[in-house]
């Protein structure tokens, strides 16, 4: 049992403060709990919060997000204005993620701001290379544990997904955040479209995440783990694009499933949500970098005009994983630069005039 006494500015804390913002808790917390007091200094040196010596939390957030089974009391003290907000960190010390795709792209960038939050990663990609490698050490160089676990999950399901889970299970039992990323799209005319292609979009951007997430569902509902699940979406899984039809139906797919997962499993105390890029830099989308008139159509038609970096998807991912969004289930949130809030961007503006 240790113990912690806390004294804390109650206005860092307004989104779980809900007593007068003027104020100062202080109190003290008791924890059995290994390593969470350690935690909670950091959290509170991240949030720039004055402490009394030692440092501390309110009772409220110790007891509501960070799950653990400590007593604690407190009492306020009444005290003059301050001005300035708060910033809220996501801190994902403690947990560990895999992240499949996570070597490079969108997967990386992932995992880079988990690494970045405090958590351990490991990543899963096809292959072992130089973009792998700058992964890890990129992770590493942030204070994480970072592992890497190669395999094609585009294969038959069964085999490939029980290769992946019992391998990182063995190696890193204390997984508790899924990251179901790896994607792939092949652009072909829906006319021209073959079953062998349409099934490998399928298999890899929606069976591998279906049947990983279930096998971690089973591990966690057995242990009673409070598992997190995040997709990786799509913008193409709400609006479409003509030579998109299978991507577009395997991330329309993704969008359900995060819905139906949500339903299933939050009794069960599991978070199921989802991350949906617009265009964003990556491999995957290496044309932009060489390809002046595409990129520069697509920043004309983002209402923020950019067409920004990977690395643009790493808070939300951050934040869904986080305790702080602990009320959050079955949500795909958009990170488009607002590209999905716009009605016919290609409309003239002579006949948009028509219609006013
Ligand atoms: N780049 C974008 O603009 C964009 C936009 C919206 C959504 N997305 C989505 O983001 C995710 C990642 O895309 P990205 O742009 O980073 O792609 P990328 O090609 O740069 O990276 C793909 C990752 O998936 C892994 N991967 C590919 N095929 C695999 C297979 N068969 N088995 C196992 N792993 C495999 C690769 O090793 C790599 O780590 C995908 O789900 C994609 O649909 C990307
Ligand atoms: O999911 C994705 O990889 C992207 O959303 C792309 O599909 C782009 O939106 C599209 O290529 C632009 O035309």
């Amino acid at each position: 049992m240790s113990l912690l006494r806390y004294q804390v500015r109650a206005d860092n804390f307004t989104p779980f403060f809900t007593l007068a913002q003027r104020s100062w808790a202080t109190g003290e917390f008791r924890s059995e709990k290994r390593g969470l007091l350690g935690n909670m200094k950091r959290l509170l040196g991240w949030s720039g919060c004055r402490s009394s010596g030692l440092c501390g939390c309110i009772p409220r957030m110790l007891g509501r997000n960070l799950h653990d089974s400590a007593s604690a009391t407190c009492s306020l003290q009444y005290l003059p204005p301050i001005i300035g907000t708060a910033t809220l960190p996501f801190d994902l010390t403690g947990s560990t993620a895999l992240i499949t795709g996570g070597t490079q792209g969108v997967g990386a960038a992932i995992a880079i701001a988990i690494a970045g939050s405090g958590g351990n990663v490991v990543l899963h990609g096809l292959r072992d290379d130089d973009a792998a490698q700058q992964t890890l050490a990129a992770c590493r160089a942030q204070g994480a544990n970072a592992d890497l676990l190669l395999g094609d999950l585009a294969g038959p399901t069964e085999d490939c997904i029980g290769r992946l889970f019992d391998s990182a299970t063995a190696a890193h039992p204390e997984i508790n955040m899924l990251v179901n990323n790896a994607g792939t799209y092949i652009d072909v005319p829906f006319l021209e479209m073959d079953f062998e292609r349409y099934q490998r979009t399928m298999q890899l951007n929606v069976a591998a995440g279906f049947f990983l997430t279930q096998a971690f569902a089973r591990r966690w509902v057995d242990r009673q783990a409070r598992g997190r699940v995040l997709f990786t979406g799509s913008i193409n899984g709400q609006l479409a694009e003509p030579d998109h039809v299978a991507y577009d139906s395997s991330k329309g797919a993704v969008l359900a499933m995060v819905k139906s997962l949500c339903v299933a499993l939050a009794p069960h105390g599991i978070r199921v949500n989802g991350m949906a890029p617009g265009l964003v830099k990556t491999p995957l989308t290496g044309v932009l970098e060489t390809d002046q008139d595409l990129d520069a159509w697509m920043r004309l038609h983002t209402p923020n005009g950019r067409v920004p970096e990977a690395s643009a998807c790493g808070g939300a991912a951050v934040f869904l994983l986080s305790d702080e969004a602990e009320h959050v289930h079955g949500q795909m949130l958009l990170v488009d630069g607002g590209m999905s809030a716009w009605q016919q961007p290609d409309m003239p503006t002579q006949l948009r005039g028509k219609l006013s």
